[in-house]
């Protein structure tokens, strides 16, 4: 589905920030993306969709580098659910969620029924059809967070690229996200996701991307790469990984960071 090979990236006036960035995503791969603030991993998904464009290396989406693909096609395959925080709309819940259909509609027509149709769909699986009529900038943050999911969904672009998708949840909306984030691998979307949760890894990603000063420094399943030394390392604090049973007859792993 989608294939990163070797790419480099820099600002202006900045060192190379990205450096010999390798990874591939399947489809209904969920892919968590874990570092510390300031890693770099803003800055490779921008790579992905685009938005930033990349020195040396290729990203390739269906064998297709995506800088031959036309930006409303991209938009077809790829969709961008930006953080909550870094965004504000003056416009109605429904009205930012149907924006999603833009690049089947086109920028300049009317979006259908049809549209709109979907746009309620994606509302209603995330449980807040309520705010359809309210204003963006009048909700609570993770209201915004789920409805700019929403506005993924509508998309309909195979490949989801969350920028923290949780962020500013409370524990009960961050597990309905990872479920519905679950349910749409399971569909056969492919999502790819940083998080500043490692538990997040273990609940519902088949790939993790370890990344430290813009290069991934490892690589694989949860089991493999979210590991004590591993996280303690890209953290520089003391972390522990344990078991615990999660009552249901299955075994859960947990990262508790520790003060001492
Ligand atoms: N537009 C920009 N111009 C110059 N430098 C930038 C720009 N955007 C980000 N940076 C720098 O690039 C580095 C990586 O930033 P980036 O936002 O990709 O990190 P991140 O891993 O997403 O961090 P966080 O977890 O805090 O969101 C930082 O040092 C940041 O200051």
């Amino acid at each position: 589905m989608l294939a990163v090979e070797n790419i480099s990236f820099c600002y202006p006036a900045s060192g190379n920030l990205l450096a010999d960035v390798s990874f591939s995503v399947n489809k209904g791969d969920v892919v968590c993306l874990l570092g510390p603030n300031g890693a770099g991993k803003t800055t490779l998904m921008r790579c992905l969709l685009g938005i930033n464009i990349v020195r040396t290396g290729s990203i390739k989406i269906r064998g297709r580098n995506i800088g031959d693909i036309p930006t409303r096609e991209l938009a077809g395959d790829l969709a961008y659910v930006p953080q909550a925080t870094a965004t504000v709309f003056p416009h109605r819940v429904l009205d930012i969620v149907v924006m999603g259909r833009t690049p089947h509609v086109g920028l300049t027509a009317v979006p259908s029924d049809k549209d709109y149709d979907l746009a309620e769909a994606a509302l209603s699986e995330l449980g807040i059809s309520h705010l359809a009529d309210c204003f963006f900038s009048h909700i609570s943050g993770g209201e915004r967070q789920l409805t700019l999911i929403a506005r993924a969904l509508t998309q309909r672009a195979e490949l989801l690229i969350m920028d923290e998708p949780t962020s500013s949840l409370d524990y009960g909306n961050q597990v309905r996200i990872l479920r519905v984030i679950d349910k749409l691998a399971k569909q056969g979307y492919s999502i790819i996701m940083t998080s500043h949760f490692p538990n997040h890894a273990f609940l519902l990603c088949n790939k993790v991307l370890i990344m430290k000063n813009g290069k991934i420094t490892a690589m694989g399943t949860p089991e493999e790469v979210v590991t004590d030394s591993i996280l303690s390392d890209l953290y520089t604090t003391r972390v522990k990984i344990v078991e615990l049973d999660d009552g249901v007859a299955n075994k859960l792993k947990v990262c508790i960071p520790l003060l001492a």
